[in-house]
């Protein structure tokens, strides 16, 4: 039918164009109907649906070849075993400055699917031998607590654009987690916990199949040129098997350590850990030369005192562990780049009561009557140019490699000094542990050194009978606190950091489950072990070569074994209650047996020659075993030669002569 008249002139020219169109009758009726610029929308829309659903199809199919090629690259072992702990350096130097950011983002990106990412991570816990580990949510969750940011975030953002993946964090040192006995690693330090935008898998997992390089920043700068940290970081890996999921998680035991051997700060008991732990699996221990018991302490730490430096007949060392002076420069020629440090610091007040008793013979205490008679006249008795009197004041200072005498009466100058050897410890060390928390310390060192429960338990070594204590006042401790000025500083400093770590990679109530765990461990083997269940005072002790060295006023106590303990047991047991003399000559003579005979054929004839003169051995002395006497009779000696100013540049290192002198009698052990 033609249009009516009253249809608009535009109509009209619609209807004769769509009458010369070859199609159906049905568009020209949708072309004329008053609503046809509604149908005209529509039918864009739909074009732009089409269009939509297309572009999506190919973008998935994308994505799902870039997830398939990126789980195939990702591994569990780490290849590069010298990495990890340069790594974890990283993070430790990153966390202050960069953990709110990454804390941030972690959370904004964990808000969009807190339950769902939770229970995922219920399901994906995978033990690093394969096994399936139900319930590890809770640990996860603490996990994630503890992430901590690094450069590395950065790039992984990068990264995430490209892979159009979503990172969710990076991770500083990832924890163990405890199962009963057991435990699960979930990680190592560096690594990537990855959310990949697919399917809802969540892949926790070392990441890379080319070497994640990590830019070089000034966090990542140590002070002394340690480790170029964060360059070269590879953690590299090929998953064999993914499941949805799973996740996975490895962490690797670190034995390469060097552990700080601090003054009275329960340093003989870690020895004791370290020795053992190194024996058992056939470490390298950097020994003093020539059979000393010391590193030459308190001279600085240099490189050539340590037995087969020198001689290059030590190709790779594993462990240092023995009384130093600090000096981190020297250290690091001797250890390997991917060590981990670390120390024990302890209060200085109960400290200085224990020094007070146990180098009541150097010359700061010799003519005091008692700690307040010393700490009152101090300015009197206490001459910083006679050999040992470092021992009198800030030792812990000393110890870590700074001069221990500073003027009280200026106190920028102390807050400086103060911050300066903070500042250059954290640097310097991975872990400080803290004297009065020796359980939470072992979990702390167990979890950073990626070892287990059996490796830390331990029993208390050189340990004064309560019999040699004495009660302090609370001004006394004042008097104490401002007298170590510096060392208080240290500590309050450092038993902060202690705990704020206890808070963000274990967790309070963790940490006193790891504690319980430790010391049923503890009680049990000294049920097996120990013969009077505990400590007894030495004249108790009954192998002589068991007896711990006895000095100054101090009554040092020592274990008797149960009778009847046979084959490893009784080895393990033995170990366990060895002092630190008698362990270290042990091991001495374990890792270079020629010169440990020479070594002693060269001490019984010092002995033989000093038997000629008059005896100044004491009969509880004399009745020690062969090592232990043969140092405490060389020990009067030189403790009256040692240095006579031990902070002053000339005394950094024996000269040749002193160090020769030493080294034929072995006696460097001026003070134990
Ligand atoms: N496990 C544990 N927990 C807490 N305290 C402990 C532990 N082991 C040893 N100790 C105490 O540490 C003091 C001895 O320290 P050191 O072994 O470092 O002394 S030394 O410098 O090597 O001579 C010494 O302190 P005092 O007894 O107050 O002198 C030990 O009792």
């Amino acid at each position: 039918m033609p249009p009516s008249a009253r249809k608009s002139i535009k109509e009209r020219e619609l209807f004769s164009l769509t009458s010369s169109l070859p199609c159906a009758s049905w568009l020209k009726v949708l072309l004329c109907s008053p609503l046809r610029y509604l149908w005209m929308v529509l039918m864009a829309l739909t074009v732009l649906c089409v269009a939509i659903q297309i572009l999506g199809v190919v973008w998935q199919s994308r994505n799902d070849k870039m997830l398939s090629k990126k789980l195939l690259n990702v591994r569990f072992t780490i290849e590069i075993q010298g990495t990890l702990p340069t790594e974890q350096r990283d993070w430790e130097n990153l966390r202050s400055s960069h953990a709110p950011v990454v804390e941030e983002e972690v959370r904004s990106q964990e808000e969009g699917a807190p339950k769902q990412s939770a229970k995922e991570n219920q399901k994906v816990a995978v033990h690093q031998d394969g096994r399936d580990e139900p319930g590890v949510e809770r640990r996860l969750q603490v996990h994630h607590q503890h992430l901590k940011l690094s450069n590395t975030f950065n790039k992984v953002k990068d990264s995430r654009k490209e892979e159009r993946g979503k990172v969710l964090a990076v991770k500083a040192a990832l924890p163990k987690v405890t199962l009963g006995d057991d435990e699960l690693h979930l990680g190592v330090p560096g690594s990537v916990v990855l959310q990949l935008g697919h399917k809802a898998i969540r892949v926790v997992s070392t990441l890379s199949h080319k070497p994640f390089q990590v830019p070089l920043t000034n966090q990542l700068k140590s002070r002394n040129s340690l480790a170029p940290l964060g360059t070269n970081s590879v953690v590299a890996g090929v998953i064999s098997e993914v499941k949805p999921g799973i996740a996975t998680s490895t962490c690797r035991p670190k034995n390469h350590i060097v552990f700080l051997k601090t003054h009275k700060t329960a340093s003989s008991t870690i020895l004791n850990i370290l020795y053992r732990y190194g024996d058992s699996r056939n470490l390298t221990f950097a020994l003093p030369l020539n059979m000393h018991s010391q590193l030459f302490y308190p001279f600085f730490f240099a490189s050539h005192f340590v037995e087969g430096v020198r001689s290059h007949s030590v190709k790779k060392f594993h462990i240092m562990c023995n009384h130093m002076r600090f000096r981190p420069p020297e250290v690091r020629k001797v250890m390997p780049q991917d060590t981990f440090y670390f120390s024990i610091l302890k209060n200085p007040v109960a400290m200085m009561e224990s020094i007070f008793i146990y180098y009541k013979s150097i010359p700061a205490f010799h003519k005091v009557r008692s700690l307040d008679d010393f700490l009152d006249n101090s300015w009197r008795s206490y001459n910083t140019s006679l050999p040992n009197n470092h021992y009198a004041r800030n030792i812990l200072t000393f110890d870590f490699g700074f001069d221990n005498n500073v003027a009280t009466e200026t106190p920028g100058d102390l807050e400086t000094r103060a911050a300066t050897a903070i500042g250059a410890i954290e640097e310097d060390f991975h872990l400080i542990l803290i004297s009065e928390y020796f359980d939470e310390s072992m979990i702390l060192l167990k979890r950073a050194l990626c070892w287990s429960l059996d490796d830390i338990v331990s029993f208390k070594l050189n340990s004064r009978s309560e019999r040699a204590r004495n009660m302090l006042s609370p001004h006394t401790a004042d008097k104490i606190r401002a007298w170590n000025a510096l060392d208080w500083r240290l500590y309050l400093h450092f038993n902060a950091t202690f705990w704020q770590r206890v808070d963000t990679t274990v967790g309070r109530e963790e940490m006193r489950r790891e504690v319980t765990r430790l010391r049923e461990q503890r009680a049990k083997l000294a049920k097996t072990c120990l013969k009077d269940g505990g400590a007894v005072d030495p004249s108790q002790v009954q192998d002589a070569g068991l007896k711990p060295f006895q000095y100054g006023a101090a009554i040092i106590q020592g274990y008797n074994l149960n009778p009847g303990l046979d084959g490893p047991t009784k080895t393990h047991c033995q170990n366990l209650i060895t002092p630190e003399l008698q362990y270290t000559d042990t091991l001495y003579t374990k890792q270079f047996p020629e010169l440990a005979t020479r070594q002693r054929q060269a001490a019984k004839l010092v002995a033989s020659q000093r038997q000629l003169g008059p005896a100044k051995v004491s009969p509880d002395k004399a009745a020690m075993a062969g090592p232990v006497r043969v140092r405490e009779a060389r020990h009067s000696r030189t403790a009256k030669s040692g240095p006579r100013n031990p902070n002053a540049q000339n005394q950094n290192d024996p000269c040749p002569t002193v160090l020769s002198k030493i080294t034929a009698d072995r006696s460097d052990r001026n003070m134990p």
